[in-house]
């Protein structure tokens, strides 16, 4: 199924304020080029503004999914992305001084064991975590004893990282160190615009398994990392897979099979793009990291569009069509049974009715076949207990998140919608009486906002009803559909429902009045049932002068009114996503597409498909997309494509207004062409250097790699697996044949050069052999790392009277609870951790998994491993010890930075570079600059640096 997706953006606090390049409010950000004229506006779910704290953003982004993954076993991807320096990190992991700072991760890891800790299953729930880290192109086991390299290769059900340690954890406690443990193995560099500059994609997965039904889910949270200045093989693998991500969003975007081999990024995330039908369901939140300063003044725009065309993509922008009927707009359906869903939940009498302008929040029933259907938003008109029973139903499930309603009285309520913990679905207010049936969604609504419960209590006539406004909530070129419907029902006497089905995205559309047509009411016994909805014989189309929407983003050129009315089937079964479901849409057994559809022109892949009639209506196409289409654009111009998520009407609308995509050679496929993104576009001929090709294999670590090794090398294309829909891995034939990993992993490094591998600004680089060294990352290498986590017997600064510290594992105790050295941090632990705190120190045991799972199945979306090898239950164990030292763990976590790195100062960086010299910056010393396959790529003059 779809992944429900949201984005976030959070402002860093150091961005200039002064002439900024951005301006925002809660939901919308703009980035102002040079001189003040627009450069783009984003929209958000929430921006969040300067100095927002670390709890507000885990309670408004976080927590609800945190709960959901004990709830519903719906799993969570965290993704944070944005230029160096602008705070990804502190967002996903958090800072080092105040143990306030600490990120979404720890935080998630303390609300599971909360939540935990009060369920009545507690004990039959087991928690496991894994942490690594693809640090040039190479995946690494942050929690193993050395920074090990972890073998990749295909499983049925997507990824299988071999042997990745997965450890459990019993306790909060046990679960931070762990997290400081992966934390201390990875690879950070300092640069002049960060000192603590991540140098590999992140993950750290949460795994939740239910023992007794084997249901599991995971959280991942993913601190990607970002283009530096320095250019080095990390830098270049890093911008390789952020290319090869951006080419997957925009080919999901625009229709295309995307190519998920070309990165390992991109493969570990292709479960949460496009997840199969067959895991279970999953969400996406998207972490755009924003901090304005005139050196990211180029590249801001450049994340904020991937984040946009990763929202689109993870919101299910596929062709995904249901029961086989691909001329059927995809999401019109999906509205349809989140509607039918909602309504049987949420009706008065059911657990609908809730005071005036409540919002619920409905959701499916786990155990239901529809928890397939993420939640929908409903609200009630009527207060509780008020004469008249009138409940609406308004879908807000992606990709109409969020549903705007701009009518005046209900702007508020609109503004809720995004509130990450809505009220629950208010209890039943027991019988519903009759509501008179001329009552319109409208008057409902202006009346209970505009004059409250009152009026509406002591109304009997309604007032002259204004018409409903409401506006298509997809900002153009959002990715969502153009439809919007309301429902209202009146239980007990009618059914209502008022339909616009086709408006232009962003635009307010009105619903005429008095056209709805009373039904008769739904059956008592029935009200668990979906009432069907009755088509309306007298529906008027819309108007065709719209009002604009306030809205961050420019209209779309040409609005399409809908021609007519076309009734609502009844409902379709709902889609189960359960294992095993012979649903609709499930994964393929054999090969659906005997050649990559991504490398198909346009209007061959058009032409293999039957265009879907009925969801042409305009859509803007953002540039990214259409740099797939139709090549690169200058930011700002807008086209209009087709809504729906129909690989042929996609594909159709490609070919019928596109002379075709930039195309590009497909690396590892002689002879075969993909869309280019504007990345590869730019020509880098350095990154054009790192496509992945079997004879040339990725240099892995800093140094020369084994000959023995070379091909073992995680980038092998999978020339021989095809995806078919729903982005199902369909093996073919036997996997490419690797090597064995030597238990070191197969860094070697290069004869002569310094074992830190450091390059030093103060002088010459060291010389190998006569020649100069090569320019290398200034971390080392992963054999000369002690990973070990091994906290220094000190106490937190935040603790004034330390406990001496333990000498089996290092870590310092706190003191008893409420004796005065009680941190106030400490506060924010669980109830459970509280207690516990003042235990006697426990390092993490070993784990029960005996650190190896290989080859096992995934439960949820993301590599996983080991289920089949769970230890019995544990019970969380509230006298489990804990030493929570956050700001002491998390700076010894980051002590990966070397020693001699820490001493050397950062190269200064010229305030105003000269013309032409823009792509540059000082360094002190002459450097080189290797290429992947070892050779110089050149020589910057003493005092710059390539970008
Ligand atoms: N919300 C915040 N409040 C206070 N300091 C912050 C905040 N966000 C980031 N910082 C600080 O800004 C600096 C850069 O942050 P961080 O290392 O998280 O960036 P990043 O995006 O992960 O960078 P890179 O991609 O280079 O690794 C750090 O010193 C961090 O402590």
């Amino acid at each position: 199924m779809a992944s429900a997706t949201r984005s976030f953006c959070v402002i860093h606090p150091e961005s200039e304020s002064a002439g900024s390049e951005i301006s925002y409010d809660r939901s919308c950000l703009s980035v102002h080029a040079h001189g003040g004229a627009s450069h783009g506006e984003f929209r958000f779910d929430r921006v969040f503004a300067p100095g927002s704290s670390q709890e507000l953003l885990f309670e408004e982004v976080a927590r609800e999914r945190v709960t959901g993954a004990i709830e519903h076993f719906t799993g969570a991807l965290f993704l944070a992305l944005g230029a160096s320096g602008s705070g990804k990190t502190f967002t996903v992991t958090g800072g080092a001084k105040r143990f306030a700072d600490r990120g979404l991760a720890p935080r998630s890891l303390s609300a599971l064991f909360e939540v935990l800790s009060q369920h009545p299953e507690r004990d039959e729930f087991e928690l496991s975590i894994s942490f690594y880290e693809v640090y040039k192109e190479v995946v690494i086991d942050l929690l193993a004893d050395r920074r090990q390299r972890v073998a990749v290769h295909d499983g049925a059900d997507g990824l299988v990282l071999e042997g990745l340690t997965r450890e459990r954890v019993d306790t909060e406690s046990d679960a931070y160190q762990l997290l400081f443990r992966g934390d201390s193995n990875r690879h950070f560099e300092r640069l002049p615009l960060n000192p603590e500059t991540s140098r590999g994609h992140v993950f750290f997965e949460v795994h939740l398994v239910h023992s007794p039904t084997a249901r599991c889910a995971s959280l991942t949270f993913a601190d990607l990392a970002a283009g530096v200045s320095l250019q080095n093989q990390a830098t270049l693998a890093i911008a390789k897979g952020l290319d090869a991500l951006r080419a997957v969003a925009e080919a999901l975007s625009a229709g295309y099979e995307p190519f998920y081999d070309a990165s390992v990024l991109t493969q570990l995330l292709r479960p949460w793009l496009q997840p199969c039908t067959g895991v279970p369901q999953s969400t996406v939140t998207l972490i755009s990291q924003v901090r304005s300063r005139p050196s990211s003044r180029a590249e801001l725009p450049e994340w904020l569009e991937l984040a946009e065309l990763l929202r689109r993509a993870a919101r299910g922008c596929r062709a995904e069509p249901l029961a086989g009927d691909d001329t059927v707009c995809y999401e019109v359906e999906l509205e349809r049974q989140a509607l039918a869903q909602a309504s049987a939940r949420c009706l008065p009498g059911e657990g609908g009715a809730g005071p005036v302008g409540a919002l619920g929040r409905c959701d499916a029933s786990p155990a239901s076949p529809s928890a397939a259907v993420p939640a929908a938003w409903a609200f009630s008109a009527q207060p509780t207990g008020g004469p008249c029973g009138a409940s609406g139903v308004a879908v807000a499930r992606p990709p109409w998140e969020p549903l705007a309603l701009v009518q005046p009285a209900w702007q508020g309520h609109a503004a809720q919608r995004a509130q990450p913990d809505p009220p629950a679905c208010p209890a039943s207010s027991g019988q519903a009486p009759a509501c008179p049936a001329e009552w319109p969604l409208a008057g409902q609504a202006e009346r209970a906002g505009a004059a409250g419960a009152a009026a509406l209590e002591a109304t009997t006539v309604p007032p002259p009803m204004p018409p409903i406004r409401a506006a298509s909530p997809s900002p153009p070129g959002a990715g969502g559909g153009s439809a919007v419907s309301l429902h209202s029902w009146s239980p007990g006497s009618c059914v209502k429902a008022l339909s616009a089905p086709q408006a232009a995205p962003g635009h307010e559309f009105e619903v005429p009045r008095g056209s709805s047509a009373v039904g008769p009411p739904p059956p008592v016994a029935s009200r668990n049932a979906p009432p069907a909805l009755q088509p309306q014989a007298s529906y008027q189309p819309p108007p065709p002068a719209l009002q604009p929407q306030t809205s961050c983003q420019p209209p779309p050129p040409a609005l399409q009114p809908q021609a007519s009315y076309q009734p609502l089937p009844a409902p379709i079964p709902l889609q189960a996503p359960a294992p095993g479901h012979a649903g609709p849409a499930p994964c393929p057994s054999g090969p659906q597409w005997p050649q990559h559809p991504q490398r198909r022109s346009a209007p061959e892949a058009a032409g293999s498909k039957a265009a879907d009639p009925g969801c042409g209506h305009g859509r803007p196409l953002s540039d990214s997309r259409q740099s797939v289409l139709h090549g690169p654009v200058f930011s700002g111009a807008m086209r209009v494509a087709t809504p729906c998520h129909n690989l042929a009407s996609r594909a159709a609308a490609a070919a019928a207004s596109a002379p075709g995509p930039a195309l590009g050679p497909v690396p590892g496929h002689a002879g075969q062409q993909q869309p280019l993104s504007p990345h590869a576009q730019r020509a880098n001929p350095q990154l054009q250097g790192l496509a992945p090709d079997p004879s040339t294999p990725e240099p892995v670590g800093s140094g020369h790699r084994s000959p023995a090794h070379r091909g073992d090398v995680p980038l092998q294309r999978r020339s021989n697996a095809y995806y078919g829909p729903g982005g199902c891995p369909q093996p073919q034939g036997p996997q490419p044949h690797r090597q064995p990993l030597s238990p070191q992993g197969s860094f070697v490094p290069a004869a002569g050069v310094h074992p830190a591998g450091t390059f030093s600004p103060h002088g010459v680089p060291a010389m190998a052999g006569g020649q100069p060294a090569q320019l290398r990352s200034s971390v080392p290498p992963p054999h000369a790392v002690a990973p070990q986590w091994a906290p220094p017997a000190r106490a937190v600064s935040r603790s004034p009277s330390p406990q001496p510290a333990q000498a089996s594992s290092g870590a310092a105790p706190w003191p008893p609870v409420g004796a005065p050295g009680w941190p106030a941090a400490a506060r924010s632990f669980s109830p459970q951790t509280r207690a516990s705190i003042g235990g006697t120190a426990h390092g993490s045991a070993a784990s029960p998994y005996g650190a190896q799972c290989a080859n096992a199945r995934a439960c949820s979306p993301g590599p996983m491993c080991g289920a089949e090898q769970r230890p019995p239950a544990r019970a969380y164990s509230a006298a489990a010890p804990v030493s929570p030292t956050w700001a002491h763990g998390h700076a010894q976590a980051r002590r990966s930075v070397s020693p001699m790195e820490r001493s050397v100062p950062p190269p200064r960086v010229p305030q105003h570079p000269a013309p032409g010299v823009e792509a540059m910056r000082r360094a002190p010393a002459p450097l080189l600059l290797q290429g992947d396959a070892g050779g110089l790529l050149g020589r910057a003059p003493a005092g710059q640096v390539y970008l």
